[in-house]
């Protein structure tokens, strides 16, 4: 019998289970929606019990659907939605308020007090972060904060914190191992990406006690072990999505680089043993590897890049199916002057403007549904190209060659689209999964399905190449019409 690796892929928007041989082939997959929970605007949570009883459910429907036996997969591997914080009681194992999840700006105000209070330096040098409501820390304290009886309760160790990986591990263990990776921790604006341990400073001002933290450890380790159907299956990887897709992409050495395309958009680039201070609005953060040795990334994070597409679906009804938006590009010549900011949780990297809102801008009477629908794959292009300039002005590598993947690289229009705006190849994967495949990566090699990371990459297979096509002065001008679209998205939201 072969060796099979569980990727558990548990998202913003829905919870994957992924069976991968030793080939690398998709054995089976098995996905399911959850809830998203707006209480109010700009407020975003899961309900945590639903993020694992999905992750459970759909895990429990691939191994009933697929022919392999349970004893038959060697490990699982954890990827997760990362930042969005879980504090769970330790003797009931129930959570104390829902998952305040990453694109929730209800922390905004608490941020800004950081400022204030002089700590932007502190928070950038010591966690490679910028001040934001993104990262996990100021929804820690939030909870702290306003559930009565918490903080006293962490204080003794008897409410717990986790980032979505340490939830499920803490679930699937039975309540045994309180972890998290080092990929997951460099989210929090609470640990240092330098030291490899939580920063007091940081607690101290947040006032968040240690006692609720969990141990980190690397990516790749057995952490614990699962009881699935009366067969213990180690857990053997773990790490943030954005960087288990790093690593699925193989992107192993400095200056190798992706992008992910899902509900936002993530650029990644390895940038080895140094850890980058970007001047132009990037963040740096850990990237997934083996060992205790760490290698860092810089990392330029879009909050809404596929889910723009999800809006015309869902609220415009403008396409009936994501797929569609390809088609309706293609029906027209060009955006017609329309530009459309998906600012509706305020702008990430590079700009980082909590208070700017979306806009779409250049409507005249001849505008047409398809025009719209064009400018909203053109800006998921755009954001990308703003992070992939700051990043070549940030490592001095100019960007020749982009690995992509997630959901809405399907749509080849944005692809080829995105080629010409970065003026760079674009090299899309057979296996679009990078990010499961990431964590298969992850946990097969410290299971011994893989040997090491040679190994894993003579595997890697590309499935398309997109070259760019567009001449520069039509991209110039594209370019700065978009840039003027953002200043006018800019600062929307009165203080
Ligand atoms: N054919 C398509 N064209 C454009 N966008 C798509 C297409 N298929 C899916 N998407 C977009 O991709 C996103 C889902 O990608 P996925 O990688 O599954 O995201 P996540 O892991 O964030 O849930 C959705 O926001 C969806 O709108
Ligand atoms: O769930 P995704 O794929 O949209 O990823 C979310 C990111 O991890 C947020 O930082």
């Amino acid at each position: 019998m072969g060796k099979y690796v569980l990727a558990l892929d548990q998202g913003t928007t829905s919870s994957r289970a992924i069976l991968f041989d030793q080939e690398q082939n998709i054995i089976g997959t098995a996905q399911k929606e959850f809830a998203q929970i707006y209480p109010k605007e700009g407020w975003v949570e899961h309900d945590p019990m639903e993020i694992y009883s999905s992750q459970y459910a759909v895990m429990m429907e691939l191994i009933a659907q697929s022919d392999i036996r349970v004893q038959d997969i060697t490990a699982i591997g954890i990827t997760n939605q990362r930042e969005t914080t879980i504090l769970w009681d330790k003797e009931t194992g129930r959570p104390v308020y829902n998952a305040i999840v990453w694109q929730c700006r209800r922390t905004a105000g608490i941020v800004d007090d950081l400022v204030k209070q002089g700590l932007g330096d502190h928070i950038r040098k010591t966690t490679g972060l910028v001040p934001d409501a993104y990262f996990s820390g100021t929804k820690i304290k939030w909870i702290l904060d306003n559930v009565q009886g918490v903080r006293e309760k962490a204080r003794r160790g008897e409410v717990l914190f986790g980032t979505v990986d340490s939830w499920l591990i803490w679930k699937l263990t039975g309540g045994q191992v309180h972890v998290t990776d080092y990929t997951n921790a460099s989210r929090t604006m609470i640990y240092d990406i330098h030291k490899l341990d939580w920063d007091e400073t940081m607690l101290d001002v947040l006032d968040i006690p240690r006692a609720m933290l969990p141990e980190v450890k690397p990516s790749s380790m057995v952490y614990g072990n699962a009881n699935i159907q009366g067969t213990e299956i180690p857990i053997a990887g773990a790490a943030g999505d954005q960087q288990a897709a790093l690593f699925g992409q193989c992107c192993f050495e400095k200056g190798e680089a992706k992008n992910t395309y899902g509900t936002g958009c993530f650029l990644l680039m390895n940038t080895g043993n140094e850890a980058y201070e970007s001047k132009n609005g990037l963040v740096t953060t850990i990237a997934a590897g083996l060992t205790d040795t760490i290698q860092y990334a810089l990392e330029g994070s879009v909050f809404v890049g596929g889910a723009v597409i999800q809006w015309l679906r869902d609220e415009l009804r403008f396409i009936t199916d994501s797929s569609e938006a390809e088609y309706f590009a293609g029906k027209v010549d060009d955006n017609g002057g329309v530009y459309l900011v998906p600012a509706f949780t305020g702008l990430g990297a590079p700009y980082w403007d909590m208070y700017a809102r979306g806009c779409i801008i250049g409507i005249t009477r001849g505008t047409k549904r398809a025009h719209i629908i064009r400018a909203a794959q053109e800006s998921i292009a755009y954001q990308t190209l703003d992070l992939v300039r700051a990043m070549e002005k940030d490592t001095g590598f100019t960007m020749d060659e982009l690995k992509v993947d997630g959901g809405a690289s399907r749509d080849a229009f944005l692809m080829q689209f995105q080629a010409d705006m970065i003026n760079a190849s674009i090299r899309r994967p057979v296996v679009r999964e990078t990010t499961a495949l990431g964590a298969a990566y992850l946990a097969g090699i410290a299971a011994g399905v893989w040997k090491n990371l040679d190994e894993v990459k003579a595997m890697w297979k590309c499935d398309k190449l997109f070259l760019p096509e567009m001449d520069a002065p039509r991209r110039d001008h594209l370019v700065h019409e978009w840039h003027k679209a953002v200043g006018r998205s800019r600062n929307w939201i009165d203080k």
